[in-house]
């Protein structure tokens, strides 16, 4: 596992743009799992700078993304898929039909699922899978406890997440209690994990996450167990990495 060490989230952000800039131009028709959340803004708003200047293009580039609220349309301002047309997708070249995200209007959520599962495989796996992490250690909407063997499935929020995604909602009774989402061993299938994390509200999560045993209770801990895995964080959220005597590049 490598670890690097930004001084703030600008710096961070672009350290993990360049991660992923890498990929692309190494294979151009890659697949990418792409998150959303606070902390993979900055890393998109990179991709999208150098884009524009002619540095990068996802003309070839297929993309599937991890995780959808259920119940919400692909218009709704907080879905995902809308979070991905506006931070990155309506700002690149990919083609509409090569981004995945799934269908939180689906009428058979677990049918749902089901094509997921089959759909990453068609497109050969996933190259590099982009993660963030919530303030309990979980990764894409894999809660504390959920089972590591599971694929892309239905997922009951935990009170702990809703009220972390409340702040991007009008008030907290708008948040819906369920979602659709890969699961661990999607997640742990991809060749490549490049998981990024910003702030002192993360430093825990960080370290329960890479300096604690794997276990079911902090679904990132399993990443341990990923043979290629990098980890790109500011300075407030890897400090208790850095206090425990974990090296890290600057
Ligand atoms: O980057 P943020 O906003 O802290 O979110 C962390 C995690 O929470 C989620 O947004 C889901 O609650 C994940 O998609 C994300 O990885």
């Amino acid at each position: 596992m490598r670890i690097y060490q930004s001084e703030d989230y600008k710096a961070m952000s672009r350290r993990a743009a360049n991660i992923i800039s890498a990929q692309v131009i190494y294979k151009p028709d890659c697949v990418l799992g792409l998150a959303t959340g606070g902390t993979p803004v900055g890393t998109y708003q990179q991709l999208v700078d150098w884009y524009k200047k002619g540095d990068l293009s996802f003309a070839e580039v297929r993309s599937v993304n991890l995780d959808e609220y259920l119940g919400l349309s692909p218009h709704h301002e907080q879905s995902y898929r809308y979070f991905m047309q506006s931070n990155l997708f309506d700002h690149i070249d990919i083609k509409p039909e090569n981004t995945h995200v799934l269908n939180g209007l689906a009428k058979d959520p677990d049918k749902e699922c089901a094509a997921y599962n089959k759909l990453i495989q068609e497109l050969g796996g996933i190259d590099l899978q982009l993660l963030g992490m919530g303030h309990n250690g979980h990764i894409a909407f894999n809660e504390p406890g959920d089972d590591f063997g599971l694929e892309t499935h239905v997922v009951t929020l935990t009170e702990s997440t809703i009220e972390a995604n409340k702040r991007f909602f009008e008030s907290r009774d708008e948040v819906p209690r369920k979602a659709l989402s890969m699961g661990i061993k999607n997640i742990m299938n991809a060749r490549r994990i490049l998981m990024v994390v910003s702030g002192e509200d993360k430093a825990d999560a960080v370290y329960r996450a890479f300096c604690g045993r794997v276990t079911k209770e902090v679904p990132a801990s399993v990443l341990q167990l990923h043979p290629d895995v990098t980890l790109v964080g500011d300075k407030a959220a890897l400090h208790k990495l850095v206090e425990a005597g974990v090296s890290v590049c600057g």
